[in-house]
């Protein structure tokens, strides 16, 4: 089992995660980390925080000599932007007598029942934790996850399909075009007709003080059959992924393989016909998204996550006044118009993390050599099959 425990404010001094079970002797290049964290800050539509900051981990225990320990692994991620929020952020300092609070919480963000639960008069003591800056530390924690999947060539991958109603239509179908396509869009979609609409798409919103959402689409190349288990509910992979995925900041549904569209159709249509071809076994088509029983298949593992669009509109909804209770505007605070390609960034990586869990329960070993040793006589034996 890997876990992990992340922290930090989105104005305080800095981010942490700290990372537990990982084997020894994984080599971790700094840079791949840093890559990833590059990649998230991304994607058109994204507010002023990201010209500020430029996220790179400092890594402060478990590494020595670019391999892992085996130990716990902490990682930081400095908040550029604190210098600008000393005071207003202060840990043990007084109160600053001109502090301005936020009374008016935005619909669709933590504020209202964060505010509630926490007994907090001052909103911005919930938005520090719920924003979604701390998914700079879930994308380094699976930017290890990668790493140590790479070492099986295990490949995650995410691309956007929906932005509002715009869809993409055509799609490389080699995965390598797909994912150079996808880095190279300013969406992070491979259907460049598409990617000039959706970036319309966010002219507009903004235009309108309005923001959108959408669909990505995450893709597991590599996995071998046995990851995850039907025996119990907690042991399913595909509860495990749904259950990661949906604990991204705005993100409202995550569905596996032909997910919704299964409910329409026969299941004729939907299932995915057993061959041999004298040397393994052969999936035609690829309707459970490389899940069967919560189970890895075999297959790609596709999973598709949809996105509401971003809580804080400069052209706000009606809210309350928590200490008049009158009704006036929500606050506006800086923000994305649409962070969908950085969410598709997070996804990829939450994915990583999941499958890199499943894959240590898996093959067990305090190493990545007992890892490589049983992963081996894991194969050959299934090879048998
Ligand atoms: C990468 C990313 C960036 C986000 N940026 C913003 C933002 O700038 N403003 C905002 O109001 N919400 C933003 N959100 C969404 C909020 O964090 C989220 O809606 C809020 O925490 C409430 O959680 P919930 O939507 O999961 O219910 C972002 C989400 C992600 C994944
Ligand atoms: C800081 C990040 O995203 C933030 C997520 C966020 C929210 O409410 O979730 C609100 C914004 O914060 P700020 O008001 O500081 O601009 C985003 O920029 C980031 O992704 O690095």
């Amino acid at each position: 089992m890997i876990r992990y425990l992340s922290a930090g404010e989105s104005h305080g001094p800095g981010l942490t995660v700290v990372i537990d079970g990982f084997p020894s002797n994984l080599p971790v290049s700094k840079e791949a980390i840093d890559e990833q964290l590059r990649r998230r800050q991304q994607g058109y539509g994204r507010g002023f925080r990201q010209k500020i900051e430029t996220d790179t981990v400092e890594v402060t225990s478990g590494i020595r000599f670019g391999k892992t320990l085996g130990t716990p692994i902490t990682m930081n991620v400095a908040n550029r932007d604190f210098k600008n929020w000393t005071e207003r952020m202060s840990v043990f300092d007084e109160k600053p007598a001109d502090l301005k609070e936020i009374y008016r919480p935005r619909p669709g963000h933590a504020d209202l029942a964060g505010a509630i639960k926490y007994d907090h008069e001052d909103i911005r003591n919930v938005l520090e934790r719920a924003s979604a800056r701390n998914t700079a530390t879930v994308v380094a924690a699976g930017a290890l996850a990668k790493q140590l999947l790479a070492q099986f060539d295990i490949q995650v991958t995410a691309h956007v399909v929906e932005l509002c109603d715009i869809k993409a239509e055509t799609m490389p179908e080699q995965l390598s075009d797909l994912i150079a396509a996808a880095d190279a869009s300013e969406v992070r979609c491979a259907d460049s007709e598409a990617s000039v609409k959706m970036i319309a798409k966010i002219d507009e919103a903004k235009a309108n003080g309005d923001t959108v959402g959408g669909v990505f689409e995450v893709i597991v190349r590599g996995c071998p059959i046995g990851l995850g288990s039907y025996a119990m509910p907690d042991r399913k992979l595909d509860g495990r992924l749904a259950g990661a995925l949906m604990s991204i900041q705005a993100i409202k549904g995550v569905e596996i393989g032909l997910g919704f569209e299964a409910a329409r159709r026969f299941g004729s249509n939907v299932h995915d016909a057993i061959a041999h071809d004298g040397s393994r076994y052969l999936r035609p088509t690829n309707g459970a998204g490389g899940l069967e029983g919560g189970v890895t298949n075999g297959q790609d593992v596709v999973v598709r996550v949809a996105m509401k669009p971003i809580s804080t509109l400069y052209k706000p909804l009606p809210s309350v006044n928590m200490q008049t209770k009158e009704t006036e505007l929500a606050a506006i605070e800086r923000s994305d118009y649409c962070a969908l390609p950085a969410a598709s960034v997070v996804g990829e990586n939450v994915v990583a993390w999941v499958i890199a869990d499943a894959l240590i329960e898996k093959l067990g070993g305090d190493s990545l050599e007992q890892m490589r040793d049983n992963y081996e006589q894991y194969t050959t034996r299934i090879s048998r099959r």
